[in-house]
């Protein structure tokens, strides 16, 4: 990236943008190609400790070289964030990070069609993410390509076809490293009632869930033929599947994934009007 002349504008710097923002920084992009508006004074000082950069308080004509704006903001405050930018970068793409906001309400808040809406998670952090995108019809396949190289410094995408499925794919992998995280808790805590020390039971969980999920990645067959493979006739393995079974782990989880998803469409209707 070091060679494309590409200015890229960060609204809000928090952890989404800083995890982008590390991408860009690892691939080659300078600090003099990134302009970042983030109000809280403090959020404002780590940018400036981790990257080198200088955050804008506010905005101002400086976003008028971006030609991209990467929208980093809460759902809560989207609308009110896009009213001083507007006018600076009616020419610029832009890609919103943010849950539930729906295009529509993106482009009628900044007078573009070009939107691309995503959703990223924050294995991003580590270059580990794993982002879906949505171009509405007005994006170019230029316009693809800039996101495609800017979301894949941290991590792998995919792009989906039909807006609402965005909202599935941050009950699924947005929200989702949340899930591994309840599981490690959850593993841990057990782990020690059962006399391991904390140190120990999380390091044994940590590398349980990467090896699963590098073996998952690694392998051609289905999870439910690894699963088996673990799954001894008559052995442990059995009694702790057949313990969730009984305890309705599956259904439970199926019902925490709706609420997600049901909760980003509810972002989209309240937030996404103003
Ligand atoms: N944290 C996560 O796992 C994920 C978050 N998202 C989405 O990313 C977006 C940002 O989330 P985080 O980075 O976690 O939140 P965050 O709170 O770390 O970052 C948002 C930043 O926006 C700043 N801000 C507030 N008002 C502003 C304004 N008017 N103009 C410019 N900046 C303003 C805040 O000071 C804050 O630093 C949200 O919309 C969320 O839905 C998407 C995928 C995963
Ligand atoms: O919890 C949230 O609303 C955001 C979106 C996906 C992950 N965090």
């Amino acid at each position: 990236m070091s060679h494309n002349p590409t200015h890229i504008a960060f609204i809000g710097g928090g952890n989404m943008a800083s995890a982008i923002i590390g991408g860009l920084i690892r691939q080659g992009m300078t600090t003099a190609q990134i302009t970042v508006v983030e109000p809280f004074a403090e959020t404002a000082a780590k940018l400036h400790k981790d990257f080198g950069i200088t955050a804008l308080p506010a905005a101002g004509p400086a976003l008028a070289q971006a030609s991209l704006v990467v929208w980093a903001v809460k759902p809560q405050v989207f609308s009110e964030a896009a009213t001083p930018v507007k006018a600076h970068t009616l020419q610029a793409l832009h890609l919103s990070v943010a849950a539930g906001i729906r295009t529509d309400s993106i482009g009628s808040w900044l007078g573009t069609e070009r939107v691309v809406r995503s959703m990223p998670n924050t294995p991003a952090l580590v270059g580990q993410g794993m982002t879906a995108l949505y171009p509405c019809p007005a994006v170019t396949a230029d316009d693809k390509a800039l996101v495609e190289k800017v979301i894949g410094t941290t991590g792998q995408f995919l792009w989906v076809n039909q807006e609402s499925h965005l909202d599935a794919v941050t009950a699924l992998s947005g929200s989702g490293p949340a899930y591994v995280f309840f599981f490690l808790e959850a593993m841990t805590e057990a782990g020690v009632g059962m006399g391991l020390t904390a140190e120990q039971a999380y390091q044994l969980a940590v590398a349980t869930f990467a090896g699963a999920s590098s073996l998952a990645a690694a392998s051609s067959e289905s999870a439910e033929v690894l699963r088996q493979r673990v799954t001894s006739k008559g052995g442990t393995t059995y009694a702790a599947i057949t313990a969730m079974e009984a305890a309705g782990v599956k259904p439970a989880f199926v019902k925490a994934m709706q609420a997600a998803e049901q909760r980003a469409r509810e972002l989209g209707d309240e937030f996404g009007k103003a």
